[in-house]
């Protein structure tokens, strides 16, 4: 036997899913949920346990109803062999009842009358002879063949054939709106007794009722009633002509819409949704519920789990469909095949400290590599450019520097695989040297050393690789892992060699995209030209990009008119790791920002508008960055478990001294990451990378310079200024425990001008004063302000107005004032009222 779903098992067995899965684990095969495949050899063994129990479950209980057409099968059965198989039946129909208490209980009730039926009806025939026992078969044949009536008509009342003509006939009717079972209610009920009219409502839906109903009567009746089962049964039987395989529920005269094939659903659906879905009632899907141990209300919502439950009881496949945002272009950028993957060019960013040599260093692998390759071209500058060394490009970021790498990847864009840090033989390492190392190491990203200006005489290189060092750039020769390369930018000296270790690099690295996919990037750099309108040049990272593509760029869109490559050529694609120029945007992106191709451009435009309208919205809340104030939440909520800190003060010994001790801080769940330290003003560079890396910024002894104290504040950094050690360290200590002491801040509420004083004795100098601006309260703190000076702040004793205490006085009325523990209060006074107000924490 070929492998089947757990669900599927259950059904062909008439039992539930559960109870397989149950089975399984009894058997000690491991099966996850009902949608899970059992394989032949299971199956066997699944067999040998519900091949025998079906039977018995046929004969002793019924319990685990079959499905309608085995019903009517088995009834048919029943019908040509006599009482008992149609006992079965019965039995087996049981099932539906279950739905509530009361039917439980009639079904408890039926199944006996059931029993007590064929019981009975053997009584019956006993009792009306030759009418039952014959005419039962025979009802039941003719019942197919329409004929019923008459059959019945032979063995009893002709009335009751009628009733049971009309009933049936108006059934049909009925039952378009209503169960089968009020019909044959109504049919019963011109033969039977009141109390199988109720036990008939109990009944539910099921058809089968019918037969408990009919069961439930006297032997009077059941001939009637027989010829009731008949058409069902005969009804039963055309269903299944039509439904030849499983078809859990055709209610065939109800005109109940067939089961889908599939629903689908996200996240959850509520009971009522899930009945919608189905075309059941949620009545039905609610006693499902039940019957699996879930009591639910119609309002209810269902997890995916009992919404696969409940759709397998009917035989009804289920999709979850995950909502995807469509407007976060960081979705598109996905994993491809490992098969559809081709190896692509390296990008390449020049860092180092100023003067050292990255902008020579950049023309001179441009003016070597590209003029003399690409004859005719007129290079131009777009940002990036390419290079052939051997048959292989290489693709390099011209904006030399860290702060645009750190500025693109602060914008989520990682586009650097190799960083070629360029130090001056004759110079050695400086801060910008120190600061671009950082920088490469927090991105992750492989840096290869050109120790540049060698044709120097004043150059040394052995400095440079032993400075280098302490910062873990250690040269392979000394046993390190880093390559250095010594260059001349200049004469053009080593440019070769570092080509091509940027080459071995980029191999190791195994630097790989699909072509064959729509593009996806980053902005290099973006402008606004007076005649093309809005011009930016991607990078494309993955896929092909081509003229024509509807294409997202950061928060704007629009079709890509023209690309322009490196060398000022029109192009009409352009592959993974290649810089173009494109022009065709609504609007002007901004660096760092990623860019997506879409299918049609009705996407592209809606995403693009999306975003904006994200971005607008964005920009008025404002992200919120990891702050000393928010540290504790964020670390609560399992967000942080680095904290990354940039320090910077005024001498190198403080620096290392705080950076030990910050090292120590042991907090539990959170480690102290120092991503850079430096000497000197906290300058933008250091809040760019707070910013790209979530740090915050400890200075000692430093001040943030204007540029950035301006980034810090748009790029929400936060900055601590200490000038004493151990007041950082509590700092950060307590922020990371949660315990940071709550801000205040003064806030003036008033002015009172003191017109009078009124010295008494035991209580001191009374100020008579007139409230000029805002109020006083009684809580509030006072200043007494004489000719512009501060000369005395304190509290205040008593507020009064006339001779009653009050809480406050407001602009424009009189009031009497003392301050605690001072009396030299003057007329010309000004007391100024001021509160603390806690500051609200970002
Ligand atoms: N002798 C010698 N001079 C060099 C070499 N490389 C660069 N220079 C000189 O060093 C100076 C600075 O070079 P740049 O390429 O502008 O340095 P940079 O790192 O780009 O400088 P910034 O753009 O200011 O950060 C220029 O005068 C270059 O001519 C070299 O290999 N040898």
């Amino acid at each position: 036997m070929s492998k089947i779903r757990v669900y599927e098992y259950a059904k062909a067995h008439h039992t539930s899913s559960k109870e397989i899965i149950t089975k399984l684990k009894q058997m000690n095969i491991e099966v996850s949920n009902h949608m899970s495949m059992i394989d032949g050899e299971t199956v066997r063994k699944l067999d040998t346990v519900y091949s025998g129990k079906n039977q018995q479950d046929g004969k002793k209980n019924g319990q685990n109803g079959p499905t309608r057409n085995e019903r009517s099968t088995r009834s048919e059965t029943g019908d040509r062999q006599g009482n008992k198989p149609e006992n079965r039946t019965r039995r087996e129909n049981q099932k539906p009842n279950h739905g509530n208490g009361q039917n439980s209980k009639n079904q408890g009730d039926n199944g006996n009358s059931r029993n007590n039926n064929n019981n009975r009806s053997g009584g019956s025939n006993r009792s009306d002879g030759k009418s039952r026992t014959g005419g039962n078969n025979r009802n039941n044949r003719n019942g197919q063949t329409g004929g019923n009536n008459r059959s019945n008509g032979n063995t009893q009342a002709a009335s009751n054939n009628r009733n049971n003509e009309k009933s049936q006939a108006a059934s049909n009717n009925r039952n378009n709106g209503n169960s089968q079972n009020t019909s044959n209610n109504r049919s019963n009920g011109n033969t039977q007794a009141a109390g199988n009219n109720r036990n008939n409502q109990n009944s539910g839906n099921s058809r089968n009722n019918g037969n408990n109903r009919n069961s439930g009567n006297g032997n009077r009746s059941n001939n009637g009633n027989r010829g009731n089962n008949g058409r069902p049964f005969n009804k039963q039987k055309k269903n299944n002509r039509k439904n030849k395989n499983f078809k859990p529920q055709p209610q065939p005269v109800q005109k109940v819409k067939e089961l889908p094939e599939k629903i689908t659903f996200t996240e959850s659906l509520t009971v009522a949704e899930l009945a919608k879905k189905l075309y059941r009632e949620p009545s039905e899907i609610i006693k499902k519920l039940f019957l699996l141990g879930v009591a639910a209300t119609i309002n209810q919502q269902l997890d995916k789990d009992a919404i696969e439950l409940i759709a397998s009881e009917y035989g009804v496949e289920v999709e979850e469909k995950v909502i995807v945002d469509q407007t976060d272009l960081e979705t598109y950028f996905t994993e491809d095949r490992e098969e559809d993957l081709e190896v692509r060019p390296p990008v390449v960013t020049i860092m180092g400290h100023v003067d050292h040599g990255k902008t020579t260093t950049l023309d001179s692998i441009r003016h070597t590599k590209v003029t003399a390759g690409e004859a005719g071209g007129i290079t131009q500058h777009i940002g990036a450019y390419q290079v052939k060394v051997g048959g292989k490009k290489i693709t390099f970021l011209d904006t030399p520097g860290h702060e645009a790498f750190t500025t693109m990847r602060a914008r989520g864009a990682q586009v650097t695989d190799i960083t070629v840090l360029v130090v001056a033989a004759d110079d050695g390492v400086k801060p910008q040297t120190v600061e671009a190392i950082n920088h490469a190491k927090a991105a992750g990203v492989p840096i290869i050393v050109a120790v540049n200006k060698i044709d120097k005489p004043t150059a040394n290189p052995e400095r440079v690789m032993q400075e280098l060092t302490e910062y873990n750039l250690v040269p392979e020769d000394w046993g390190g892992d880093t390559i250095f390369v010594p260059i001349s930018a200049l004469t053009g000296e080593g440019i070769d060699n570092l080509l091509e270790m940027i080459l071995l690099v980029s191999e190791v690295e195994e630097l790989k995209a699909n072509p064959n996919r729509r593009a996806l990037g980053s902005v290099i750099e973006a402008r606004l030209d007076k005649g093309r309108g809005p011009v930016a040049t991607l990078l494309v990272q993955n896929g092909t990009l081509r003229i024509g593509d509807p294409i997202v760029v950061g928060h704007t869109y629009g079709r890509v008119r023209a690309m322009v490559n490196d060398l000022g050529r029109r192009v009409k694609e352009a592959g993974p790791s290649t810089p173009v120029e494109i022009t065709g945007l609504n609007d002007v992106p901004e660096a760092g920002d990623r860019f997506v191709v879409f299918e049609d451009e009705k996407t592209a435009r809606q995403v693009g508008e999306a975003r904006k309208q994200q971005a607008v919205q964005a920009h008025r809340n404002e992200t919120a960055r990891v702050s000393l104030d928010t540290l504790f939440e964020q670390m609560k909520q399992g967000e942080m478990k680095e904290l990354n800190v940039i320090v910077k003060a005024d001498v190198q010994g403080s620096v290392e001294a705080l950076t030990a001790a910050l090292q120590k801080i042991d907090v539990e769940g959170v480690n102290i990451n120092v991503i850079h330290t430096g000497v000197g003003a906290i300058n933008e560079s250091d809040v760019t990378l707070a910013s790209a890396s979530n740090a915050i910024i400890i200075g000692f002894n430093v001040r943030p310079d204007n540029n950035a104290k301006r980034a810090a504040e748009t790029e929400k950094v936060d900055i601590r200024l200490h000038r004493i050690i151990y007041k950082a360290i509590e700092e950060i200590e307590s922020a990371m425990k949660g315990m940071l002491d709550p801000e205040y801040k003064e806030k003036i509420i008033g002015q009172v001008e003191v017109r009078q004083t009124f010295k008494v004795s035991r209580i001191g100098t009374i100020a008579g004063g007139y409230v000029t601006d805002g109020k006083i309260t009684r809580d509030s703190g006072v200043r007494v302000i004489r000719d512009g000076v501060v000369i005395y702040e304190g509290v205040i004793d008593t507020l009064k107005r006339y001779k009653d205490d009050v809480k406050e006085v407001n602009q424009g009325y009189e009031c009497g004032i003392t301050i605690k523990n001072f009396n030299d209060i003057k007329e010309g006074d000004v007391i100024e009222s001021f509160i603390m107000e806690e500051i609200e924490r970002a």
